[in-house]
Parts: structure tokens; C-alpha cells; sequence
């Protein structure tokens, strides 16, 4: 963006330019959770709820450092993080089997407070026995380290540490740098033993006048199979002067815990052996400081949520993202856009099936893609992960974290719209995730737009049992170079603006409003057409206001995978429909208890990252989250491949076949519904309304009667 132009405009529109175009600069990398099968979750419980990171057992570098920066963003954010399945449970036993050794040995010493002449020590405040284990020598000899438990355990903590360390910066004078600093220091390990008598250790901090220096703690429990019975949790109070708002952390064989050491706990009383081993990580610097770029991002992405939105946001969920691409040259950048912009491209699974006329077609679409070539061009192939760098900058780390591509093949022959498309990749591709979203093949992505939407859907949850968002997105225009913005740049009034996109060279038209979506018309077929408007009606409920959709658009929509693919799956029976898809999908969703809205309702507030003005951060509106290609001009579509290969007589009748069976769907009171519809279609059936709400009352709700063909 040329700096001149942009100083032209509005300053509110100034920094949503930014906003867009700064957070797509962002070198931060953020990853998500290995795909482990999540257990346990509820063993964390308190105030929020879990943020329980699983790691891979045998982390490489990349995961380590992808484990350190998701870590940093947790304790930025709430001030801990947990992270499970980081050693294999045979080593836990080793493990265990080592401190129990030590212990029998009377190496253990009941631990004080204080020190020297002020030391003093009372074990019904504080009732542990531990000990000291110097790094230098749990690590050295290297060649022993590989025979003692304690070593490797040192080995792989201290390697997380400086992997943390190496993620630490703080600002620096110049206002968009970042100075590296010195790593964290650490000189031992404490091994500490609470007896099953209740011992405990009463509410303190670790950081104190005696260790000034200590920034976070990391503690790695070892309680041999802990149950409720044994007590022994750890209750952090993440905020300074609330009591009533504390984190219960239970000391889980192999859970590692780390924490601000500035973060007041303490341990309740312990009635089964409960090891654990803790090292301090020492700083000279503040820990806000070490912490500014997360806790900036923290911020950012705050806007009132509490954590439960950040802790579903950021962690646990996969999103299965459906891109049905007809011989789309957008499709690759499509993806592109998807993975680079999303906070967590780890959880991102992509079902992208290709329509194209011959293998060669994928190469001169697809030649300057870094997507991977596909495989036989008529068979299913999936794929089960893709290794390549998202962002030049930033490279999704290999193991469970990165995200994965299945893609599926089939001739532009054998294509028949959207409507057979999309069932395909539901049928075929979908594979469990917890989110669906539902998008074209020429899409462009607004940064964290997958935050972004699963914290919208979580908020419209406490209130609607089934919310989507959906919306006609603001266009965009591919390889769009930056002069030739210049006109619309310089014509920008308040209500848009363009940026462009700095991954795929897209100029995308930046909107003040989401759309709403409204019907105009019955065309010729009697399918009903929908067109969109800026936003219209509000709903205030509480403190949220929400914006509902009468309809939901195909081409972006995004909810909680089960229920809409448990209940109204794609139909691919219906071939070559067009226009009639959106009506009667909505009408489905609608009558099995869905609730529609846009997608900007409720957040879409991101932080001004203009750090050169810092008294400026208060948050701004930011309502897109994706853009899409309206123009067509560039791309072929089936229909006119099924008219020029003489199958376009097959195809309309196809299309009147399908059109009529919209019209039985959505008016099922005519006898002649009764008759003609099977039961897949019936009310109830498979494909065919749901039994939740009337149709009569999706008509009240968007104002169309389906069986006159009129509009209110
Ligand atoms: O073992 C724990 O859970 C915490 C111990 C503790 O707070 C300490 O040693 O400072
Ligand atoms: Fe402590």
C-alpha cells in the first residue's frame, strides 16, 4: 500500500487498511495441537475452561519451537499453559520409578522458606520434601544423559525452555522492530515429594524479593495414577485480586505445566505420592516485556471475550473447509489464502475436489502454485499432508501440526454444478472434523478469520442452538498489481476501500458492513433468486447484538460440522442446479433448528498494529473475514462445457429434473409432493426438510412463500 494514497483517506479507514494489510505482515507463527486424541480434558477445571495443549512425544525441533510460540500465546493470554503427552508413558514409569529411587534414598529434605538467618520453616504451610538437581550435572556426561531418566527429562525440558527463549523479543525504540533478547537461564531442577498426609503448600508466589529474577515456572508432574481421591491439585489465580477466579490444575502423570512465577497457587493437600519436577527460567527483563508481541496479539484478539472463546478459538478444533473447484485458476491461491491467514493453519483440513478436462489442465492452471500436483486425475486420492511453507515467513511445522490437503479428482465431464460437487466432499473428503465451512474455489482470507469465526459461532451458541454464519462476502480481484488500485484508491469513499492482499497479489475491496442477504425474485424456473444489501436489522439480546440471515449462502458458511452434515447433507442428486441450491438449503437447515447470521456480528474488532502511534490501540471494526470473486469472466464453468460437448440437453433435463424436486421440497403441503417425493426428500428424510420447524415458519421468518412464489 503506497503511504501517500493511504494518508488520503479517512483515518478510520486508514487503520482498518492497516489492520488488514499489517496483520497480514505478521511474522508471528502460531500452530495448533498435535491431532492426539484429546483426553481428559476435564481434569483442568475452574473459572475456564481447559487449555490443554497436546504435544507430539517426539517433538522435533520445528515442534518444539511451534509448542514454545503456542505456549508463549497461552500464558500471554491467561498466564499458563498445560501441555499433555510431551513423554511416552513407558518413560513416565522410568521416570517415576527414578524419583521414588531418590527418594527411598533420603535425598529429599523438607523444604523451607526463606533464606539463612530468615529461613524458617513450617510443614503445615508447607509440607513437601525435595531437592536440588543441578543442570550441569543432570546433563553432563552427554553420553550418560541417554541412560538416566532425570537426564533425558532435563534434556527435553531445558530444550523447550530454549526454544521458548528463542521465541522472546522486546520492543525496541524503533516502533515496528522487535530486539531479540538473551535466553532464559536456568541451574536446576527441584525434585519435590508430597507425602499422602495432606501435605500442601499454601498460597505464595515463586517469584519473590529473593528470586526477583524468575519469570516463569515449569513443572512437570509425576503422581503415579492420580484420582480425585488423592487431592493434590494446583490452584492458580491467574488474576492478581480475584479469589474467586482460579484454575485447578490436577498433577496428571506427564503433565507439564507452565506459568507466570509472578501468578499467586498453591497446592492442596495431597493424599496419594505426588512427585514433580520444577524448573524456574530467569530473566533480567520483565516478563511483560518478554511477552509484549504476544500480549499485543492477545489484545487484539481480546475484544471482550472471555476465555472460554479463546480456549475453543485457539485450541481443540479442526475446521474441514469444502472447496468444490470447476477448473478454477483461483483454486490454488484459494487454499493458500485460506492456510496463510489462519492463526492455526495446523487445524485446517481442506477437501478440494478438482473438475478439470485432462491432467494437463492442473499444470497450466496451477504451473506458478506451490500446492501439491494432485494424483490420477479420475481416481480418489487423498491426501494425507502437505509440507510446504504458508507464508514465506512462516513455515507450518512438520508432525501433527500442519495442515492437510485431501484432495479428490474427477473428469469435467462427469461434473454437474455445485450441488453434486459439494456432496462429494462431504461424502468423501469429510473425515470429523469439529467445524465445517463451506466455500468456493476463488475465496480470499482475512488474518485469523478461523479464530475469528469459531469465537462468533461460541458466542451465538450461548443463545442459539444451531447458529451458522453465513454471508455474500465483499469481492475481490486476483493478481490485481498495486497501480492498478490507483483509481479506485483515490475514489474510495467512506463506506469502501481496497487493499491488497500481500499473499496472492489480490486487490480486495474492503467493506464497512457485512451483507444481508434478501430474496429479489422467482425466476423463469421458479427458483428462487437471492441477492445481498448492506446489513440491516440488528437483534439486541443482552449485551450481544446479533444480525441475522433469512437465507445462507453456499458459497461461505461455516458452523459446527455434526449437525449440519448429520442433518442436511448435500443432495447430489441434484444436478446442474444453480439458482435453486441457497433456497433450499436454507430452508432445510432452517426447518431442522438452524439460525442464520453474518458473520460480523459479534467480533471482527482487531487492535490498530500501528505501533508508532501506541495511544492509539483502541480496536477497530474489522468485518470481513473472507473475500469472494464475483466477476466470472475468468473462469469456465460446466455448463458451458456440457453445451459445447453435446451433453447440454442431457444436462438441462437433468437441471428441470432437479428444479422440479426443489419445488416438491420446499412446498410439500401439494398432493403432488406426496406422490413424487421418496424418502430421501419427504419431510424427514435425508435430504429433505427437517422436522424441528415448519416450513410455514421459515416463510414468516424471510418473508416467502414458497408454495404462491411470492415476496413479502
Ligand atoms: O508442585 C506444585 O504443584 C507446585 C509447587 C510449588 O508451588 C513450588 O514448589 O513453588
Ligand atoms: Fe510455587
Amino acid at each position: 500500500m503506497q503511504d501517500q494514497r493511504l494518508r488520503q483517506l479517512p483515518a478510520a479507514l486508514q487503520l482498518r487498511i492497516l489492520s488488514s494489510v499489517l496483520r497480514a505482515n505478521d511474522t508471528g507463527s502460531a500452530t495448533a495441537p498435535s491431532a492426539s486424541p484429546l483426553v481428559d480434558s476435564g481434569s483442568i477445571h475452574g473459572a475456564h475452561t481447559p487449555s490443554i495443549v497436546y504435544a507430539n512425544e517426539q517433538p522435533g525441533a520445528a515442534d518444539l519451537g511451534a509448542l514454545a510460540d503456542l505456549l508463549l500465546h497461552r500464558v500471554a493470554a491467561k498466564g499458563y499453559a498445560v501441555v499433555d503427552g510431551l513423554f511416552p508413558d513407558m518413560f513416565l514409569d522410568q521416570l517415576q520409578d527414578a524419583c521414588e529411587a531418590r527418594r527411598n534414598a533420603g535425598h529429599l529434605k523438607p523444604a523451607g522458606m526463606g533464606t539463612g538467618a530468615t529461613r524458617w520453616q513450617d510443614s503445615s504451610v508447607r509440607g513437601d520434601v525435595r531437592e536440588y538437581l543441578p543442570l550441569k550435572d543432570l546433563l553432563q556426561p552427554a553420553e550418560a544423559v541417554s541412560q538416566s531418566p532425570l537426564g533425558k527429562v532435563a534434556e527435553r525440558i531445558t530444550a523447550l525452555v530454549d526454544a521458548v527463549s528463542a521465541h522472546l523479543c522486546t520492543p525496541s525504540t524503533a516502533a515496528t522492530e522487535q530486539t531479540p533478547v538473551p535466553p532464559l537461564d536456568y541451574t536446576a531442577i527441584q525434585h519435590a515429594y508430597y507425602s499422602p498426609t495432606g501435605t500442601r503448600y499454601v498460597r505464595h508466589r515463586d517469584l519473590s524479593p529473593l528470586n526477583p529474577d524468575r519469570r516463569l515456572t515449569f513443572i512437570l508432574y509425576l503422581t503415579r495414577g492420580w484420582c480425585k481421591e488423592r487431592g493434590g491439585e494446583l490452584l492458580l489465580y491467574p488474576s492478581p485480586n480475584t479469589d474467586t477466579s482460579t484454575i485447578c490444575v490436577t498433577p496428571l502423570a506427564g503433565r507439564l505445566l507452565v506459568f507466570r512465577s509472578d501468578l499467586m497457587h498453591e497446592v492442596l493437600p495431597s493424599y496419594g505420592d505426588r512427585h514433580a519436577l520444577t524448573l524456574w527460567a530467569y530473566h533480567a527483563t520483565p516478563l511483560d516485556d518478554l511477552l509484549a508481541t504476544y500480549r499485543h496479539r492477545a489484545c487484539a484478539m481480546d475484544n471482550n471475550l472471555t476465555q472460554d472463546d479463546l480456549d475453543d478459538g485457539d485450541m481443540h478444533g479442526t475446521i474441514f473447509v469444502s472447496i468444490p473447484a470447476y477448473r478454477d485458476p483461483e483454486a490454488h491461491a484459494t487454499v493458500q489464502s485460506l492456510l496463510g491467514q489462519a492463526r492455526f493453519p495446523g487445524r485446517i483440513r481442506v477437501g478440494l475436489l478438482y473438475q478439470l478436462v485432462d491432467e494437463d489442465e492442473r499444470e497450466r492452471l496451477y504451473a506458478h502454485s506451490t500446492l501439491p500436483a494432485s494424483a490420477d486425475i479420475t481416481d480418489a486420492a487423498l491426501y494425507p499432508a502437505c509440507d510446504w511453507p504458508v507464508r514465506g515467513d512462516r513455515v507450518v511445522p512438520g508432525g501433527n501440526n500442519r495442515p492437510v490437503i485431501r484432495a479428490l479428482t474427477i473428469p469435467a465431464a462427469k461434473a454437474a454444478g455445485p450441488c453434486p460437487a459439494r456432496a462429494t466432499i462431504q461424502e468423501r473428503l469429510y473425515g470429523g472434523e469439529r467445524y465445517y465451512l463451506q466455500v468456493d474455489a476463488h475465496m480470499r482470507f482475512a488474518p485469523d478469520w478461523d479464530v475469528r469465526l469459531v469465537q462468533d459461532l461460541r458466542r451465538l451458541e450461548r443463545t442459539y442452538r444451531r447458529p451458522i454464519l453465513t454471508d455474500y462476502p465483499p469481492g475481490y480481484t486476483p493478481n490485481c498489481s498495486i497501480d492498478k488500485t490507483a483509481t479506485s484508491l483515490e475514489s474510495a469513499s467512506t463506506e469502501s476501500a481496497v487493499a491488497v492482499d500481500d499473499l496472492t497479489g489480490a486487490t480486495l475491496a474492503v467493506a464497512l458492513d457485512s451483507n444481508q442477504l434478501y430474496a429479489t425474485r422467482f425466476d423463469d424456473d421458479g427458483m428462487l433468486r437471492l441477492s445481498a444489501r448492506p446489513r440491516l436489522a440488528k437483534v439486541v439480546d443482552g449485551d450481544n447484538e446479533y444480525r441475522r440471515q433469512p437465507f445462507v449462502a453456499a458459497g461461505f458458511l461455516f458452523g459446527r460440522a455434526d449437525p449440519i452434515l448429520t442433518h442436511c447433507p448435500y443432495d447430489p442428486t441434484l444436478r446442474w442446479l444453480f439458482f435453486g441450491e441457497e433456497a433450499l438449503l436454507s430452508a432445510r437447515l432452517w426447518t431442522h433448528g438452524f439460525d442464520f447470521f453474518a458473520p460480523d456480528t459479534l467480533l471482527g474488532k482487531i487492535a490498530c498494529t500501528d505501533t508508532a502511534n501506541r495511544s492509539d490501540r483502541s480496536p477497530q471494526p474489522s468485518p470481513v473475514v473472507c473475500w469472494h470473486q464475483w466477476q466470472r469472466t475468468n473462469r469456465a464453468t460446466s455448463w458451458a462445457h456440457a453445451s459445447a460437448n453435446n451433453y447440454g440437453d442431457r444436462a438441462a433435463q437433468e437441471r428441470r429434473t432437479a428444479q422440479q424436486l426443489v419445488c416438491q421440497i420446499l412446498n410439500p403441503d401439494t398432493a403432488d409432493a406426496h406422490v413424487t417425493l421418496g424418502n430421501a426428500h419427504c419431510i424427514g428424510g435425508r435430504y429433505g426438510l427437517g422436522t424441528m420447524r415448519t416450513i410455514d415458519s421459515f416463510t414468516k421468518c424471510c418473508g416467502v412463500d414458497f408454495g404462491a412464489h411470492t415476496l413479502q
